[in-house]
C-alpha cells in the first residue's frame, strides 16, 4: 500500500468531492461513519462512558460525526469542544448544529485548565483533536490537556492521527502528543506509524479506506510503500512443475569464526528452506564437522585457518555470495572480504560483520558490486553513514548511501525498512519473539536464496523481510514469543511461503 503525505491526502480529498460529486461533508460522514462502525463493532453496545474530545477543524468534525451515531445508539458519551480558536471549520459547524438536534446532552466546551473533565482508566477517550492539519507544536492549556489524557490511563482511540504527532516530522522531546492505545487512520497509512521514534504513539493502526478516488491515488508520486499480504504475493514467483535444482540456484555462503559456526548454519538452513537449489559454504576448518552434521544438505569448503576465514575460494562461480554473519574482524579476514569483493560481479548479500569491516575499511564500498543487499541492524547502519538526528534524517541518509553505492540497505527493526535508491518499503510482519540472536543470519539466507532463485535484489529484499517476519509469526504463535529461536524461523519459512502463494485465512484461523 502506497503511503502518502498529509498534502497528498488533502488534495485526493478535494479531487474526490469533485469527481464524485460529493460536498466535503458528505465525505466526513462517510469517513467518520466507518470509524464510529468500527467502535460499534468493538463495544457492542457496552455501557462504558466515552468521552470524546474534538477539535475546531475537520478532525473535530469527525469526532462529531462520531458522537451523533454513537448517541444514536445509545452508548452512553459527553462531547467536549477543544475551544483554542473561532476559526471553525465549515464542516464542524454543520455537525455541531446536527449533533446539538439530536440530544439535550449538549458538547462541553474546554477554554482552559478549569474545564478539565475527571478522565478514569475505565474510560474510552476519543481523540479527535487533530488530525493531518496539525502544522505546530500544541501549546498552553491543550497541551496539558494531552497530557492529562495520556496519564488518566484510559484506553485513547485516535481519529485519523493521535493528536500532535507531525505526518512529516519527529515530535520534539516533552512535546505534547496523544499516546494512543488504537489508531484509525484514513485510506493511507502514514510513515511515523512505522519509524521507532513515533510508532508507540499511534499503537495498533488500522487503515480504513473511506473511498478516495483511485485514479489520483494512484497517480500520487510516492515512493513509500507498506508491503502487506497483497504486496508480497504479487512478488512471489511460483516453482514450475518442469524444473530442477539448477533452477533454484547455486549459493555460497562464506561466514563464521570459531564459536560462531551457528551463524553459518542457521544462514544456510534458511536459504535450503527458502528453496535454494545447491547450498555451500566456506568456513574456517573448525566449522566442517559441525555443518556437515548439522545440516548434511549443505556442501563445505573450508579455509586453511583452522578458526577464521583468511582466503576466499577463486573460482566458485556461485549465483550469488553471501558474506559476512559471524566472520570477526581479523586482519587476514578483513583481506579475504577484499579477495571476495574483487572477484565477484553478480550482486552480493553483506551481513554483520561483513558490514563491519566495510564501515572501518571504507576503500572496500566502492568494490561492492552493483544491486547488492546490505542488511544492517542500527548499530551497524550508523558505523556505515555516521549519526542521525532522528529517524527521517536516517532515512534520508539511507537513501544518499544507497544512491552513492548502488546497493539496498535494510534497516530492520520492529518494522524493517528497505531502502533502494529513492524508494522505501516497510515490512508489516515480525513481532518482538523475532528479536533473538541468529535472527538476522536466517534473513541474509533467505535474501541470499531468493536472489539465486533469479528474484532481482531489491524484490528478494523485501519479499524477503516479509517472509522472514511471517515465518517468525508462525514460530511465535506455537511456541510463545519468548520461545522462538532463530532456527524456528528457519523451519516454518515453507509454511510462510505457503501463505504468501496460497491465501492468508489459515493462517488466521490457526493463530486464534
Ligand atoms: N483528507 C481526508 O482524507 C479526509 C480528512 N478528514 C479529516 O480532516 C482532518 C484534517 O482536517 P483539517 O481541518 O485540515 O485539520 P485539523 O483538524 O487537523 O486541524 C485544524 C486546524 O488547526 C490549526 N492548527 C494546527 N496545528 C495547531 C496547533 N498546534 N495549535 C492550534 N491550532 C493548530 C490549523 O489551522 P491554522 O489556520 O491555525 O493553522 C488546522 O487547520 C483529517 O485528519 C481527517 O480527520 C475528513 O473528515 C475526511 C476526509
Ligand atoms: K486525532
Amino acid at each position: 500500500m502506497k503511503i502518502l503525505t498529509a498534502d497528498q491526502l488533502s488534495e485526493a480529498d478535494k479531487i474526490t468531492i469533485q469527481k464524485q460529486g460529493i460536498t466535503s461533508e458528505e465525505l466526513m460522514e462517510r469517513a467518520a461513519t466507518l470509524v464510529f462502525e468500527e467502535i460499534h463493532k468493538r463495544l457492542e453496545g457496552a455501557p462504558i462512558p466515552i468521552k470524546i474530545f474534538c477539535g475546531i477543524g475537520n478532525n473535530g468534525g469527525d469526532g462529531l460525526v462520531v458522537a451523533r451515531h454513537l448517541i444514536q445508539h445509545k452508548y452512553d458519551v459527553q462531547v467536549f469542544i477543544v475551544n483554542y480558536s473561532d476559526k471553525r471549520s465549515d464542516d464542524f459547524l454543520a455537525n455541531y448544529e446536527k449533533l446539538k438536534k439530536i440530544t439535550r446532552n449538549w458538547p462541553i466546551s474546554i477554554k482552559g485548565e478549569d474545564d478539565f473533565p475527571e478522565i478514569g482508566t475505565g474510560d474510552f477517550v476519543i481523540d479527535a483533536i487533530f488530525g493531518i492539519g496539525l502544522n505546530r507544536p500544541i501549546e498552553s492549556w491543550m497541551g496539558k490537556l494531552v497530557k492529562t489524557i495520556n496519564k488518566s490511563g484510559a484506553f485513547v482511540l485516535a481519529v485519523d492521527m493521535p493528536s500532535g504527532l507531525f505526518s512529516d516530522r519527529v515530535p520534539e522531546k516533552d512535546a505534547a502528543v496523544i499516546n494512543a492505545s488504537y489508531t484509525l487512520s484514513f485510506q493511507t497509512p502514514k510513515l511515523v506509524f512505522y519509524l521507532p521514534q513515533t510508532m508507540d504513539y499511534a499503537g495498533e493502526v488500522e487503515i480504513l479506506d473511506i473511498g478516495l478516488d483511485r485514479q489520483c491515488i494512484s497517480e500520487s508520486k510516492s515512493g513509500i510503500f507498506l508491503i502487506e499480504d497483497e504486496e508480497a504475493r504479487m512478488f512471489y514467483k511460483e516453482r514450475k512443475k518442469n524444473s530442477h535444482k539448477g533452477d533454484y540456484g547455486n549459493v555460497l555462503i562464506s561466514g563464521g569464526s570459531y564459536g560462531k559456526i551457528g551463524s553459518v548454519l542457521l544462514s544456510a538452513t534458511a536459504a535450503l528452506r527458502t528453496g535454494t537449489g545447491l547450498c555451500t559454504l566456506y568456513v574456517p576448518k573448525c566449522g566442517y564437522q559441525i555443518i556437515q552434521s548439522g545440516l548434511p544438505e549443505a556442501m563445505v569448503l573450508t579455509d586453511e585457518n583452522e578458526e577464521i576465514i583468511t582466503n576466499f575460494p577463486e573460482g566458485f562461480g556461485a549465483d550469488v555470495n553471501c558474506f559476512g554473519m559471524g566472520v570477526g574482524k581479523a586482519k587476514q579476514t578483513v583481506e579475504a572480504m577484499e579477495k571476495f569483493l574483487r572477484s565477484v560481479e553478480k550482486p552480493v548479500v553483506i551481513d554483520a560483520d561483513g558490514l563491519n569491516i566495510l564501515s572501518k575499511n571504507n576503500e572496500l564500498l566502492k568494490l561492492i558490486p552493483e544491486n547488492s543487499v546490505l542488511t544492517p541492524h542500527p548499530g551497524e547502519l550508523k558505523r556505515l553513514i555516521g549519526e542521525w538526528k532522528d529517524d527521517f534524517e536516517k532515512l534520508e541518509k539511507t537513501k544518499e548511501f544507497s544512491k552513492e553505492y548502488k546497493v539496498t540497505l535494510l534497516i530492520k527493526g520492529a518494522h524493517t525498512f528497505i531502502i533502494s535508491d529513492d524508494e522505501i518499503y516497510i515490512n508489516s510482519t515480525g513481532n518482538p519473539g523475532m528479536a533473538t540472536a541468529g535472527s538476522g543470519d536466517v534473513l541474509s539466507g533467505v535474501i541470499t536464496s531468493l536472489i539465486g532463485q533469479k528474484y532481482n535484489p531489491v524484490t528478494a529484499a523485501v519479499l524477503g523481510v516479509y517472509a522472514h517476519g511471517l515465518s517468525g509469526d508462525i514460530a511465535a504463535s506455537k511456541l510463545g514469543m519468548e520461545s522462538v529461536l532463530a532456527g524456528d524461523i528457519a523451519k516454518n519459512m515453507g509454511k510462510a511461503f505457503k501463505l504468501i502463494s496460497e491465501d492468508f485465512s489459515g493462517y488466521e484461523a490457526e493463530s486464534q
